[in-house]
């Protein structure tokens, strides 16, 4: 999953949750776009920080779960 997080000052954080390596699953995705969809209607926000879990950013897409290409391309 992705965490969303207002932070103080003008910063939104969305950290990706997926051990071991915080992979991007199809859930993660859409956890992102929520993420991302907060931040943009929060017009107090002025950046975004995307960052990982447990020491770790992320090993890219979720391997064994193409899925994922077909959300990433399709989804509005
Ligand atoms: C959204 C779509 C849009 C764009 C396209 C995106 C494309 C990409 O993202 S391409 C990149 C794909 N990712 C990779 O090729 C990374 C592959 N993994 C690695 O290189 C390494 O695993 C690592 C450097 C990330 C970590 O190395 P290390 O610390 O030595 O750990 P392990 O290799 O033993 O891995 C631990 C554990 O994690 C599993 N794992 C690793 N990568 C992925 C992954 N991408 N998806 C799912 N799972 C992954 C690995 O299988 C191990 O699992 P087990 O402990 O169960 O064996």
């Amino acid at each position: 999953m992705a965490e969303y997080t207002r932070l103080w000052n003008c910063l939104a954080l969305i950290r990706l949750r997926n051990p071991p390596v915080n992979s991007i699953s199809t859930a993660v995705l859409h956890g992102i776009k929520a993420g991302l969809q907060k931040a943009l209607t929060d017009h107090t926000v002025k950046a975004i920080v995307i960052c990982g879990a447990d020491g770790k950013f992320s090993a890219g897409v979720q391997v064994c779960d193409s899925s994922v290409f077909y959300n990433a391309q399709c989804s509005p």
